[in-house]
Order: structure tokens, then C-alpha cells, then sequence
């Protein structure tokens, strides 16, 4: 494999008596999409958080096209190129739809108060642009308190691609999201990524999400990876059917 864009080493994150990382091992090249998955409380969240600094780890090391980012704050490494999305979106709920990508784009171009949305013609250009990828222009100007769920989920996502990442993480991004809404939703992200060159992992308990959208497929159990491979081998994994799945698969 060339040089990993992304490479987590030996990671290790204890709550108490919570072996929530556990000598996590993982390097991800440019380009891959990639799906995390495991039962609730495997570790999915703390390994997200630990790549994008909102957790610091017991031991390990994170690198970052070889640089050590393991110590720096969040802000820091989303200005280096890891951004993410949130179980619950982290969205400004008084201010419209195209408002929060505003300050998302603030934030992108280092501006002193990432309270002040940016208002350069420039700034505003790629907000729409944002919208569009993500067909949410007919919600520009209405408060994100009443947008629906999944819409909210879309905003927080086009948030994080403001910054133009080099990795994405996407932490359940279809959560909260009908049954029914599931794949478009998926769908519209993906698609709104096509022409951006980022690398993307996402945490999933659909399986037919992760199936789908994915060409590797890492899953956790009690804070471990227990299979790392194609969507369809670690679906056959009997770790895998016994942890994770519940040999539904
Ligand atoms: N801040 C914290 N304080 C104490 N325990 C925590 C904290 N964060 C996570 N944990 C524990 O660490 C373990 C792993 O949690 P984590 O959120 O990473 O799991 P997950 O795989 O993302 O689960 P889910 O699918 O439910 O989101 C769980 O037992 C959880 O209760």
C-alpha cells in the first residue's frame, strides 16, 4: 500500500474500567471510502473522536500524512484536513440553513470570529455550491429549529465538507433517518462527494448501507477490531455474525 493518508497506531482509551480502544490498529489510503461498524458501546464513537482530537488517547499515535497529530487540539486538526460529522448534528438552530454553512466557511478560511458568518461574494459562492451538492437549496433561508431530522444531518455533513477535508468521518450518518429515507440519503452524500477529493469513513449499523456505500468494512467489539476487509468477508466473519450482526447476515 502507498503511504496511508490516515494512520492510527496502537490506540488505546480506557473509561474506568471501559476498555473502549484497545490497541487499534488502522491505516486508511487516500481515497477509500470506508464503513465502521460494531453493537452499540464497541468503541465506533471513541475511535471517531480520538482521530479528530475531541478524545486524546491512553497510548498510541495518530498520523496524519506522517505527521504525528495525536496531541493537537480538534480545531487544529480540522485546520490540517480531518473534519467530521456528529450523531447529533451541531448545528446553530436560530440561524437559516445557508447562515450555518456561512460560519462553516468562516471557519474553513481561518477568520478571527467564527461567530461572524463569512458575507465575501467568494464565501457565499460556495455556501450555495454546498447547498446544491447536497440539493438542500430550498432550504437556504429557513431556520434550522424547523428543518426535519434528516435534513439537519444533510447540513451537518455539507458543514464539515466546507473546509474541503482530506478525511471525513461521518458518525452515523443515517441515523435518526426513516427506513425509507436511508439510501437517498446516503445516496445525496456520496453523490455530493464525487467531485471532491476526500476520503470518507462512516460509522453504520445499517448493513445494507455499509454494504452498499462502502469497499472496505472495519468492525469493533469491546473496543477492538475484529475484522478488517471487503463488505462481503467481514459479513461472513463469524466474529463478525457473533458480535456484530447477531447472524442476521
Ligand atoms: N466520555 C465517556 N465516559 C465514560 N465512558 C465512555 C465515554 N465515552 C464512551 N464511553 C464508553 O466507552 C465504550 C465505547 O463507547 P463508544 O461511544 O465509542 O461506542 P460506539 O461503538 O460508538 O457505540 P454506539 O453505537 O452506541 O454509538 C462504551 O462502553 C461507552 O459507554
Amino acid at each position: 500500500m502507498n503511504k496511508p493518508l490516515l494512520s492510527a497506531r496502537g490506540l488505546r482509551k480506557r473509561f474506568g474500567a471501559v476498555v473502549a480502544a484497545d490497541d487499534i490498529c488502522i491505516d486508511i489510503p487516500a481515497g477509500q471510502r470506508l464503513s465502521v461498524i460494531g453493537s452499540n458501546g464497541a468503541g465506533k464513537t471513541t475511535f471517531v473522536n480520538m482521530v479528530t482530537g475531541y478524545l486524546k488517547p491512553d497510548a498510541g499515535q495518530i498520523l496524519l500524512n506522517e505527521h504525528d497529530i495525536t496531541h493537537l487540539s480538534h480545531q487544529s486538526i480540522a485546520g490540517m484536513g480531518i473534519c467530521r460529522s456528529f450523531q447529533i448534528p451541531m448545528l446553530c438552530l436560530e440561524l437559516t440553513a445557508l447562515e450555518n454553512l456561512l460560519v462553516a466557511v468562516a471557519a474553513s478560511e481561518n477568520r478571527q470570529s467564527l461567530w461572524q458568518p463569512a458575507d465575501s461574494p467568494a464565501a457565499r459562492e460556495r455556501a450555495q455550491a454546498l447547498l446544491e451538492k447536497f440539493q438542500l437549496q430550498a432550504y437556504a433561508s429557513r431556520p434550522v429549529m424547523q428543518l426535519a431530522g434528516g435534513v439537519r444531518k444533510l447540513l451537518d455533513i455539507a458543514m464539515a465538507l466546507a473546509r474541503r477535508p482530506k478525511l471525513l468521518l461521518l458518525d452515523e450518518p443515517t441515523s435518526g433517518v426513516s427506513a425509507d429515507e436511508k439510501f437517498p440519503t446516503m445516496e445525496r452524500v456520496m453523490g455530493a462527494m464525487q467531485d471532491e477529493a476526500v476520503t470518507i469513513l462512516f460509522v453504520e449499523h445499517d448493513m445494507e448501507i455499509v454494504a452498499n456505500f462502502s469497499e472496505r468494512v472495519i468492525a469493533f467489539y469491546s473496543g477492538r477490531v475484529i475484522a478488517d476487509s471487503s463488505p462481503a468477508e467481514v459479513m461472513a466473519n463469524q466474529d463478525v455474525r457473533n458480535y456484530v450482526t447477531g447472524g442476521a447476515q
